[in-house]
């Protein structure tokens, strides 16, 4: 087999060449994630698989005039998963249930939790060595059954297992413009901790804007919080963000494929395991982290945090303990 870097050294000026799997592609964000990796040109391997709809969606995409090819697999194809999967460099896992109006994303434990667990199992089995960017909900337990599934497996590696939470940093960047009347694509905010409601924190007090009025600053904290809630709320029964989230996804997988390929200073917050707060319990934990050739490269610290997130961060880490201790236990305690 040519290596990528084989192929890599015959032109200074080639792009990597990823094969990249989504896992629940055929659905609310893993079609238009789907499209969005498709427009990617460090790409060249689409490999989609859903329990339904992958073909019709690999066929569609596959229309798109750039240098990677598409394939669609489902249950019903012998050996799919594993057809998917093998040689696959990044996979992206956003299969599984979204919420409705007065869920959390704990209430999607239950369903989500075996999917997640099953998909983890093969991509164990069949690509063992690949990043993988962990969407399905609840992502402060999922990406912690992946862990154990992995572990158990003997293939376990920290430093390529991601619980995607840019979409918490999309809309911090977003919300902020609004409140202080900026460009929206000028603001970077870090958000840490983890994904769903007092667990996500946003640094402002990193940011250019330190003059806030409480208020106001307690709202917008709020707005990022629990901003997965409006959409919910609008969508009044029938899904929770998709497309806000597709491009979330594309673009925390841009920035994997930029580790990968070896550019420097790749960081984008994420949920992975980290010793932040290990000496407490607490094994995964999202903060900025540097991107390289072998995924995580290093994770930074949350640097100085005013009073008030210091408060936030004990808060988030009451819940965060509780939910990854029930996504390992998913694992360790199955009968
Ligand atoms: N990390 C984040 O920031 C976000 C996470 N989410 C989560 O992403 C997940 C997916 O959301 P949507 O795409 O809106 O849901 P959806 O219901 O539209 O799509 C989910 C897809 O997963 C497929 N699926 C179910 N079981 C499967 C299996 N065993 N193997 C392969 N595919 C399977 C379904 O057939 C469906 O096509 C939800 O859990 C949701 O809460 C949603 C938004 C943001
Ligand atoms: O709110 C939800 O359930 C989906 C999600 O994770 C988000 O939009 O941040």
């Amino acid at each position: 087999m040519l290596s990528r870097f084989a192929k890599r050294s015959f032109s200074s000026t080639a792009a990597a060449n990823y094969k990249v799997s989504v896992l629940g592609a055929a659905g609310g964000i893993g079609q238009p994630l789907s499209l969005l990796l498709k427009l990617n040109h460090r790409v060249t391997s689409l490999s989609l698989y859903d329990i339904r709809g992958a073909k019709g969606v690999a066929a569609d995409i596959s229309h798109v005039p750039t240098n990677s090819k598409v394939e669609g697999f489902t249950p019903e194809d012998e050996e799919g998963l594993k057809k998917t999967l093998t040689g696959t460099d990044v996979v992206l896992i956003p299969a599984g249930v979204p919420r409705k109006p007065g869920m959390t994303r704990d209430d999607l434990f239950n369903i989500n939790a075996s999917i997640v667990r099953d998909l983890a199992s093969s991509v164990a089995d069949y690509a063992p060595n690949a990043a993988v960017l962990v969407i399905s909900n609840p992502v402060n337990s999922t990406v912690p059954i992946v862990r154990e599934v992995f572990k158990q497996k003997g293939v376990y590696n920290k430093n390529k297992l991601f619980g995607v939470t840019t979409l918490d940093v999309l809309r911090a960047s977003r919300f902020l413009s609004e409140v202080v009347g900026t460009d929206p694509t000028t603001e970077r905010v870090n958000v840490v901790g983890g994904h769903s409601g007092l667990t996500i924190v946003p640094l402002l007090s990193g940011t250019k804007h330190k003059n806030i009025p409480q208020e106001a600053r307690d709202a917008l904290i709020h707005r990022i919080q629990f901003g997965g809630d409006e959409v919910v709320q609008a969508k009044n029964g029938t899904g929770s963000a998709t497309l806000s989230m597709a491009q979330a996804g594309a673009r925390f997988a841009g920035a994997v494929f930029k580790g990968l390929d070896g550019e420097k200073d790749v960081i984008e917050p994420s949920f992975v395991e980290s010793p932040l707060y290990a000496s407490e319990g607490i094994d995964f934990f999202a903060s900025q982290v540097t991107l390289g050739p072998n995924g995580v490269e290093k994770i930074h610290g949350l640097g100085e945090l005013a009073g008030y997130e210091e408060e936030l961060v004990n808060v988030a880490k009451e819940t965060l303990k509780k939910n990854i201790i029930k996504g390992q236990e998913f694992i360790t305690k199955a009968k």
